[in-house]
């Protein structure tokens, strides 16, 4: 289990929310905190409020817009200067917004660039390859990152999660890990009680609730967040959902891939007055039925088996 005793670590968007709740239990571990956030005041209450319960020296805050890679190399910067080390351990790009209000530009900018602008100084920083020390990435997606689900606030952040799911598949390999002692990690809850859901109506709440079987509190989040942070492998992916424990999402996608694409080959030998398979509609019923009779064979097979050996 990784040890957070002595580690430093910078948290984006942690004034408030998930990101404050992150930064409560990894100073429980006896880790040093950078709060990081775009709001200042809120910040600074949150700073002050863990300065007494864990010590001016364990906790910082630090204003940063993650939109701005320079600003991120700024608080890094601080952030080492402050707890007197040439080095951070983990950072945990959290920060994001919902979209609606800020338009899909500036949505894209703050969840994919403030991760990307992250990420690529973190990696450079703590690359061993570079002769940094290693360390751990925790990207904060969403539920919304590996399915797509209509949600009342506009595709901008549906598509900026599941690019981070993506992306941190792609960087979070056994090679990096390898080479540079670097863990990357995404944590992807379901629906959370949060600031965040301030934007929503009523309405939208309650409609958001049913197809989610109820909210998530903070704190299932941040037990969730603290599995993934101390004994997650790279490259994984956590899923939080309501009333279950946290469990790890495969990338399934190829398998999937491979499956479609092995029936679009079997198709080929089916005459086109039978089906167009160019045509996704009329193709559909043709994929389901080969899927349904492959797991036909399949069961008949496993249980043939079964008949042999008892
Ligand atoms: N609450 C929820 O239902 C879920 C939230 N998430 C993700 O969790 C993360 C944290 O969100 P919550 O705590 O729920 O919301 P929140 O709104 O309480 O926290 C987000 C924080 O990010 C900060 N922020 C926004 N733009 C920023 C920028 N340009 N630079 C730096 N900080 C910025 C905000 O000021 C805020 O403090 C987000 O990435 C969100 O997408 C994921 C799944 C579910
Ligand atoms: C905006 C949500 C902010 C954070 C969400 C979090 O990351 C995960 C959310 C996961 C699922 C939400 C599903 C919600 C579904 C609904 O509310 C739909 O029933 C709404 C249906 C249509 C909305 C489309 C529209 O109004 O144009």
């Amino acid at each position: 289990m990784f040890n957070l005793s002595g580690k430093t670590v910078l948290i984006t968007g942690s004034a408030g929310g998930l990101g404050k709740e992150f930064a409560q239990r990894i100073l429980q571990q006896g880790a040093k905190v950078c709060l990081t956030d775009i709001k200042t005041e809120l910040g600074q209450a949150t700073e002050k409020e863990f300065v007494k319960a864990f010590g001016a020296d364990r906790v910082h805050f630090e204003v940063c817009n993650v939109t701005n890679a320079d600003d991120v190399l700024k608080v890094w910067q601080n952030a080492c200067q402050k707890f007197e080390v040439d080095h951070l351990d983990v950072l945990v790009n959290n920060a994001g917004v919902m979209g609606e209000k800020e338009g899909w530009k500036l949505c894209l900018d703050i969840n994919l660039r403030g991760v990307l602008n992250g990420c690529t100084l973190a990696m450079e920083k703590m690359s061993r390859a570079n002769g940094g020390r290693g360390g751990v990435i925790v990207n904060v997606a969403s539920i919304l990152g590996l399915f797509n689900a209509q949600q009342p606030k506009g595709w901008a952040y549906n598509t900026s999660k599941s690019a981070v799911v993506t992306y941190s598949r792609c960087v979070g390999t056994a090679e990096t890990e390898a080479q540079d002692g670097i863990r990357i990690l995404t944590l992807c809850p379901s629906v959370t009680q949060t600031p965040i859901l301030d934007g929503c109506t009523q309405a939208e709440l309650a409609e958001m609730k049913k197809n989610v079987g109820g909210f998530l509190q903070a704190d299932q989040v941040g037990k969730a967040f603290m599995t993934l942070l101390q004994t997650g492998q790279t490259g994984s992916v956590m899923s939080v959902w309501k009333d279950c424990p946290p469990y790890y999402i495969p990338d399934t996608g190829m398998g999937l891939f491979i499956l479609y694409t092995t029936c679009a080959m079997v198709m080929r030998f089916v005459p086109k007055s039978v089906f167009d398979p160019t045509n996704g509609l009329k193709f559909f019923p043709h994929m389901t039925f080969i899927l349904v009779a492959m797991l036909v064979v399949w069961i008949l097979v496993a249980k043939f088996s079964m008949w042999l050996l008892f």
